[in-house]
């Protein structure tokens, strides 16, 4: 058994999260509007989307502290309202800024371990697996936001549960913060827990969530494992390198391709295959140093997806009004 755990991985949630049709109207706001996505055990999920998506809407559901208007959003089969012993099912983190400033970290801890009947033995163990085992004696007020959002994730571990849900945990962490974050939440999905982690950056999630919940205006776009989502954006496309890009790009369109320049002397091409862009550019005289097949990035995936769904996007020169 690992410091993490006194449970054994048959204890842990065979269901996760299953979240169906969920609406909600806050005054002339549709803040969710037919969410609907699954979080599986032993996976780090990642719940990202624009500001405003609904993203933290959606977690204040699953916790039962806001009710909807329609749909389900059920913990190991049940409402949360309905489990007996929550504490057991699922640990969260939605602000990290809750807690006493004038208390410190461990007795911040201890209370909330009181609540639930734990043991002061179980606080030292979180403490010490979020790494503040030695600040847990100062006033949680002076901590930083990364040592907050630590706290929180130790607060959310107390009761070892199964399932793990935390709203913008990267918010505030320096890089170190980042790379132990990843790892601490990779780490809890191998040990069989169902995690939800939310952000509104994609590169916060990259490297860390094997599948991807991508939310906008209310609702989930995509959800799927990021190996499909990255090959679903590569597939058909070619990445060209050329110094060249003006000329490249007339030929390749004249001949029904769909061009766009994707940075300094690159282009990204679809509609062609690559052999018939390399004849293409070699028969009109274009230069050019590589010609690839495309491999979409995360972000690439994010921006497509989302594109139709930022609610607030600063407008561009082009568009200002003078
Ligand atoms: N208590 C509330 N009262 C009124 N409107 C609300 C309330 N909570 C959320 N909203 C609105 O619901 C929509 C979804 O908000 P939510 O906070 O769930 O989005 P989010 O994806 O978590 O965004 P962010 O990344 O900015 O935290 C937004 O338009 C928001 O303004």
């Amino acid at each position: 058994m690992s410091p993490f755990s006194n449970r054994e991985p048959a204890e842990r949630s065979a269901r996760g999260i299953v979240v169906a049709g969920l609406r909600k109207r806050y005054g002339a706001t549709l803040a969710l509007d037919g969410m609907s996505f699954t979080v599986r055990p032993g996976v780090v999920t990642g719940f990202v989307g624009p500001n405003g998506a609904g993203k933290s809407t959606t977690m204040r559901v699953i916790l039962g502290l806001d009710a909807v208007d329609e749909g389900t959003a059920l913990i190991d089969g049940m409402p949360y309202r309905s489990l007996r012993s929550p504490l057991d099912h699922v640990g969260s983190l939605l602000d990290a800024a809750a807690l006493h400033p004038g208390r410190s970290g461990r007795n911040h801890l201890l209370w909330l371990a009181h609540a639930q009947g734990l043991p002061a033995r179980r606080v030292d163990q979180v403490l010490k697996l979020v790494g503040l085992a030695s600040v847990a004696r100062r006033k949680a007020g002076g901590y930083s936001l990364g040592m907050r959002q630590r706290l929180g994730i130790a607060a959310a571990l107390l009761g070892d549960p199964p399932i793990v849900m935390l709203d913008e945990p990267f918010n505030g962490m320096d890089p170190d913060g980042i790379v132990w974050m990843r790892g601490f939440l990779r780490s809890l999905a191998a040990q069989g827990r169902a995690v939800l982690v939310s952000s509104h950056l994609m590169s916060e999630v990259q490297d860390t969530a094997d599948h991807l919940v991508v939310v906008g205006r209310g609702k989930a776009i995509a959800d799927a494992g990021v190996a499909h989502l990255i090959a679903a954006a590569s597939a058909g496309r070619v990445a060209l390198r050329t110094t060249a890009g003006t000329h490249a790009m007339r030929v390749l369109a004249h001949a029904g391709a769909s061009v766009m320049a994707t940075g300094r002397g690159t282009i990204t091409v679809s509609g062609l295959p690559a052999d018939r862009i390399v004849t293409l550019l070699s028969q009109s005289g274009v230069p050019f140093s590589e010609v690839s097949a495309h491999r979409a990035t995360l972000e690439d995936v994010y921006l497509e997806l989302t594109h139709e769904a930022v609610e607030f996007r600063a407008a561009t020169p082009a568009k200002v009004s003078r």
